[in-house]
């Protein structure tokens, strides 16, 4: 460090030299980051770095002058190709896995699909992303839900290349100067998770980063945010997972969870960090664990632009489902508070529903304190201990304002834990939403009981990911409760064929519809936070 004024003066001199030197051999490429060609794109590198930086590598379509220009002349076979050219090119390989994959769906080839992708966006992120725009409905399952579980579990193996920052326990005090580690001067999006809930697969530890790395994928394609904007992160304060700490290849840090106060100062200190950067950033929390879910949403709500995806997004999505069902039945959309709604799961997600869902009723209902009651009489709540009432011991906070009033209930002939076969054919619900994790929990016995709806289509909604922990497939649905049935699952599913031309429509309820808008119109709007409001607002409009 300099300490006299004519130390400092040197060093000062220097620095501004090596600046000039720096802005001397920046070179500023026409039409080089986008494909319409009318962005000029500064770049501060030469050669055989260019062609090692995804953001900027276009390899063989780097025009002659551009290859003269960055001195690349040599480094790259003589034939220029065009977009087109190198995107065919780079398809005739993806395309024979993916007709594999559509004759059968199998985990190997999705992820051998998901390496090719997973390659192409380590080389060359312009040509990645054209490649994900021009076939989203086909790959977003690759490279999101649900073979991005799949990634999840196997990410200490898969890895070859960071993408994204990582922050752990070991790094306490130090985020502040970490952030400034990341390249870009400008970030608008960042997915977070501490890994603890991915998807319905449990703990994952550090390997959950490949979620966030999903979601971003999909503000990019889906919402048009900016690659070089966008920063997956992964907060590692250890792992519960008995395989992962005993798993010597395992890349996180092999020590049990951080609670309590020890767990928040972390997720404080990245919030700081961040938003210190880039005071101007949307941080979106996704897969922490309920119990965190909830208090970290309360906590930076009204301070941080912030929103948690599987409390808010997921329940957009879901009211934009429901409300859709009330028209699909055939009915005015203010009888939605006359809907009976069973939900099996009371964790973020199920609970992020509920309250949304409840909300929405309640407004229509005239927004009084009786409204809410009311509203609140529309929905049976099952966790794993059954259903939920105001007996329940140890109930968690947010659960309560769904608990069942006992003597209601006994009326239903129901009690406290009672099972979901037996809530279901006693409430004869229009609508049952499965948010538990529990692959096939909608069992042939609570369909056949789906039977006795009251409504004339009723709407099953499985919405738990991936594929195999939805609580029920579209063909159990439609052969056992009937052709006239609404049916969504979280997991992209077929529709199925329900003989002669006639076909059962499965609907995809993920919020993977909601946050990329949610993301892009806060950042549009300006908004200091991400409010209700906004949610509701996106879920209302979205039906
Ligand atoms: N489709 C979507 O957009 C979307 C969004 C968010 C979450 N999810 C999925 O929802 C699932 C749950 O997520 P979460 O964060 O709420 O998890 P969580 O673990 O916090 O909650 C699961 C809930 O299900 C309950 N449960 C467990 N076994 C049950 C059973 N046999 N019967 C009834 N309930 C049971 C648990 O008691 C708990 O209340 C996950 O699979 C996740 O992938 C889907
Ligand atoms: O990631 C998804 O596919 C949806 C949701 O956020 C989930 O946690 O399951
Ligand atoms: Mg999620």
């Amino acid at each position: 460090m300099p300490n006299s004024h004519g130390q400092i003066r040197a060093a000062a001199s220097l620095l501004q030299r090596m600046r000039r030197r720096v802005a001397a051999r920046a070179v500023s490429v026409r039409n080089f980051t986008t494909s319409e060609g009318h962005r000029p794109a500064i770049i501060h590198k030469r050669s055989i770095d260019i062609l090692h930086d995804p953001w900027f590598n276009k390899g063989t379509a780097f025009s002659m002058t551009e290859r003269d220009r960055l001195d690349l002349r040599g480094l790259l076979p003589p034939n220029v190709m065009s977009p087109q050219q190198q995107i065919a090119r780079f398809m005739a390989d993806l395309e024979r896995l993916e007709e594999q994959v559509r004759d059968g769906p199998s985990d190997p080839n999705a992820l051998a699909m998901w390496r090719i992708l997973n390659r192409l966006h380590d080389r060359n992120e312009t040509m990645y992303y054209k490649v994900l725009i021009s076939k989203i409905a086909e790959y977003a399952p690759i490279v999101y839900t649900p073979t991005v579980g799949l990634v999840c579990q196997n990410y200490s193996g898969l890895f070859r290349r960071p993408r994204g920052m990582f922050f752990s326990a070991e790094d306490r005090g130090e985020m502040m100067s970490m952030v400034y580690n990341w390249p870009s001067e400008q970030v608008d999006m960042i997915v977070v998770t501490d890994g603890s809930r991915i998807l319905g697969l449990g703990d994952l530890g550090i390997q959950g980063i490949g979620i966030a790395i999903g979601k971003l994928d999909l503000y990019v394609a889906a919402a048009g945010i900016n690659p070089q904007r966008v920063l997956p992160v992964m907060i590692d304060v250890g792992t519960n997972n008995e395989k992962l700490l005993k798993n010597p290849l395992y890349l996180g840090l092999q020590q049990k969870r951080l609670e309590g106060d020890e767990y928040i100062s972390v997720i404080d200190e990245f919030m700081e960090a961040v938003f210190t950067r880039w005071p101007n950033v949307i941080v979106q929390f996704e897969d922490f664990q309920s119990k965190w879910a909830f208090k970290l949403l309360q906590r930076y709500r009204n301070t941080y632009r912030m929103f948690n995806d599987d409390v808010q997004g997921t329940a957009g999505v879901a009211i934009a489902g429901l409300l859709g069902a009330v028209r699909a039945q055939g009915r005015a959309m203010i009888d939605f508070p006359k809907m009976k709604i069973v939900v099996a799961g009371a964790g973020s997600a199920g609970i992020g529903v509920l309250n949304a869902a409840r909300k929405t009723m309640a407004r229509m209902l005239g927004d009084t304190e009786t409204a809410f009651d009311s509203a609140s009489s529309q929905f049976w709540v099952i966790d794993a201990n059954g259903l939920i009432t105001e007996e329940r011991s140890n109930i968690v906070p947010e659960a309560r304002p769904f608990a069942r009033k006992v003597k209601e209930i006994n009326r239903q002939g129901l009690k406290e834990g009672a099972g979901l076969v037996e809530v279901v054919r006693e409430v004869k619900p229009d609508v049952l939403l499965g948010l538990s994790a529990v692959g096939g929990l909608f069992s042939k016995e609570v369909l056949e009981a789906m039977k006795g709806s009251t409504s004339t289509r009723p709407a099953i909604f499985a919405m738990s990911n991936p594929t195999k922990n939805a609580e029920c497939t579209p063909e159990e649905a439609f052969s056992i409760v009937g052709e006239n049935i609404i049916f969504a699952s979280g997991s992209p599913f077929g529709n199925v064929d329900l003989g002669n031309g006639r076909i059962g429509h499965c609907n995809q309820g993920n919020n993977m519809y909601l946050f990329p808008g949610i993301g892009l119109g806060t950042l549009l709007s300006g908004s200091r936070i991400v409010s209700d409001g906004m949610l509701q607002a996106a879920a209302e409009w979205a039906r």
